[in-house]
C-alpha cells in the first residue's frame, strides 16, 4: 500500500541513451532541520529551495502545531516564523510524521525538554521502526515516554519540567539520534555532551552555530565529542538548502547502467558525511566525474558528470565509509549487479531499520531477478553478472520504502526484461519530481497502466 492513497504500480525498461541535465531537489535532512531550526529561533527564517517531499511537508505541519508560523512562497522559498528554544506551545492533536524517521527523531528532541506532553504517529512502516534509540537519551533529560511493544509508534512523549543537561555516548552511527539529542539540549540549562564513534552526517552541527548556537567539536580517542551550551536564543537565517546527493544518486547511478548514457546533475553537496556513494562508483570503476568543484556555504559542492560505465567490477565497499553513504546502499546494490565480481558490503546493521529492512527488500527483488545475494545481519554481497546478463522481468515490492522503489526503477533501465514495482507512491516522500525528472533524461519510467 502506498502511505497516502492507492498504490502506484510503476515499470522501467530499457530504451534510449539518458542525456541531459538532472536537477534534484533539495537536500531531505538540511529540509528537516532548517523547518525545525526555524521554529526554535526567534523571528523569520528565509529558506531557498527547500524539499517538498512528503516527509518535509509532515515537518512543516508538525511546526506549526507548535506554534510556529511556515509559509510556502512558491517556487520552493519558504518562510519560518519561530517562537524561539522553549516556545512550543502544546499542539492540539496527534503529530503524524508519515514515513519520515528523521521527521519524528528531530521533533521528538525539539520538544522533550519543553513542558508539553506530545502524541506521535506515523504510517505503517513508521510506525515499526524503534524509537527507544531516541527516547533512551531523552529519559536523561528528565523526558517521560509511553509507546507501543519494543518503543514503537504511537508513543507520547512528556517534556522535561526541569530539565538537567546530558552526557550520552551514541550506541548506534545514528544522525537521528545524535540530533535529536543536541536539540533537546537546547532547551537544558549548561551544556549538554554528544558523543559518536562514528562521525555521522553534521548538518545539525554546522546549522546550530549558523543559528548562533554556541556548539563546538573535538575529535578525541572517545570518538567525536560535540559540546552545546543550552539556552541560547537562536537567530533567524537565510538557508539556501543544497541538492540532495542521495537524490542524485538515481539518475547518476541510473546513467552509469543505460548503454550511451551521459548525465550532468549540477550542484551536489560533497560534504564528506554524504558522500560516500560516489567515491565508492569511482572504485568500481564508473565513469563519474565531479566537475566545476567549488564552495558554497561553507561546503564543497560540484556537479557531477555520470556515462555509461559497461567495465564497472566489485569491490569491497570500506565499512568505515558506511555512515556516508547508508541510504545509498540500495541503489549501489542495483550497480553492483551490473559489475563483474563480487561486492562486500559490510558494518551495515542499520539498513535492516529503516523504512524497510532493505538488506531483505533488495535480496528479495534482486534474487528474483536472477542475481546471487548472500546476507547475514549486518553484511550482504552482490555477485555481479556483468552488463547484458542481468535478467529482470520481475515485480518487487516496495515496502512503503521510496530508497527501494527508485532503486529497482532504475535497475529495469538495463536489465534484459522490464522492471517493476508494486508501488512507486512513496517516491513522493523524498523525490516528488523522480518520474518527470527520468522522462526528461529520455528513460521508459512510468506508472504500469500508462
Ligand atoms: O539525520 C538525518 O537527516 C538522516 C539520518 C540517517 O538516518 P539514521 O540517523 O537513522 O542513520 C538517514 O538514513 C536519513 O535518511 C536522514
Ligand atoms: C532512511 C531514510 O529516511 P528516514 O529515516 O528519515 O525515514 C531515507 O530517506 O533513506
Amino acid at each position: 500500500m502506498s502511505s497516502h492513497g492507492a498504490p502506484i504500480p510503476m515499470t522501467s525498461r530499457k530504451g534510449a541513451a539518458l542525456r541531459g541535465e538532472a536537477h534534484v531537489p533539495g537536500d531531505k535532512s538540511i529540509s528537516h532541520r532548517s523547518l525545525i531550526l526555524g521554529a526554535m529561533a526567534v523571528g523569520e527564517t528565509k529558506v531557498t529551495g527547500l524539499l517538498e517531499g512528503q516527509d518535509v511537508l509532515d515537518t512543516g505541519r508538525a511546526m506549526e502545531a507548535f506554534g510556529a508560523e511556515v509559509v510556502n512562497h512558491g517556487g520552493g522559498e519558504w518562510s519560518v516564523h519561530g517562537v524561539g528554544v522553549g516556545g512550543f506551545s502544546e499542539p492540539e492533536n496527534v503529530i503524524d510524521c508519515g514515513n519520515s524517521g528523521t521527521g519524528v527523531r528531530l521533533i521528538m528532541g525539539a520538544m522533550a525538554t519543553s513542558d508539553i506532553a506530545v502524541t506521535f504517529t506515523g504510517d505503517a512502516s513508521l510506525n515499526g521502526r524503534p524509537m527507544g534509540r531516541v527516547t533512551d537519551p531523552l529519559a536523561l533529560f528528565g523526558t517521560q515516554s509511553v509507546g507501543r511493544t519494543g518503543g514503537r509508534l504511537p508513543m507520547t512523549i512528556v517534556g522535561a519540567k526541569n530539565p538537567v543537561p546530558v552526557r550520552y555516548t551514541v550506541p548506534v552511527p545514528s544522525a537521528q539520534v545524535k540530533s535529536a539529542v543536541l536539540l533537546a539540549g537546547l532547551n537544558a540549562p549548561g551544556e549538554t555532551v554528544v558523543i559518536e564513534k562514528e562521525a555521522t552526517r553534521d548538518h545539525t552541527e554546522r546549522m546550530l552555530v549558523g543559528f548562533g548556537a554556541e556548539l563546538s567539536v573535538e575529535d578525541t580517542d572517545e570518538g567525536r565529542v560535540i559540546t552545546l551550551v543550552g539556552q541560547p536564543e537562536l537567530k533567524p537565517q537565510t538557508i539556501i538548502v543544497p541538492r540532495d546527493p542521495s537524490s542524485a544518486a538515481f539518475p547518476v547511478c541510473a546513467a552509469l547502467l543505460a548503454e550511451g548514457s551521459d548525465v550532468l546533475v549540477p550542484n551536489i553537496g560533497l560534504n564528506s558525511t554524504r558522500a560516500g556513494l560516489f567515491y565508492t562508483l569511482q572504485e568500481m570503476g564508473a565513469d563519474l566525474t565531479f566537475e566545476n568543484m567549488r564552495e558554497e556555504g561553507g561546503e564543497p559542492v560540484a556537479d557531477l558528470r555520470a556515462k555509461y560505465s559497461p567495465d564497472m567490477v566489485g569491490i569491497d565497499v570500506p565499512p568505515a565509509r558506511a555512515a556516508s553513504m547508508i541510504d545509498e546502499y540500495p541503489v549501489l546494490s542495483v550497480v553492483a549487479a551490473f559489475a563483474k565480481g563480487q561486492t562486500v558490503m559490510k558494518g551495515v546493521k542499520e539498513l535492516r531499520v529503516k523504512e524497510s529492512d532493505r538488506i531483505d527488500a533488495m535480496a528479495k527483488g534482486l534474487r528474483a531477478a536472477g542475481v546471487e545475494v548472500d546476507e547475514g545481519p549486518d553484511w550482504w554481497t552482490v555477485t555481479g553478472l556483468g552488463f547484458g546478463n542481468v535478467e529482470g522481468g520481475i515485480t518487487a515490492e516496495s515496502r512503503l520504502d521510496h530508497r527501494i522503489a527508485m532503486s529497482f526503477l532504475v535497475m529495469g533501465l538495463a536489465t534484459n526484461k522490464p522492471m517493476s514495482v508494486d508501488d512507486g507512491g512513496p517516491i513522493a516522500t523524498s523525490f516528488p519530481i523522480f518520474e518527470g525528472l527520468m522522462a526528461d533524461l529520455g528513460a521508459s519510467v512510468t506508472r504500469s497502466n500508462t
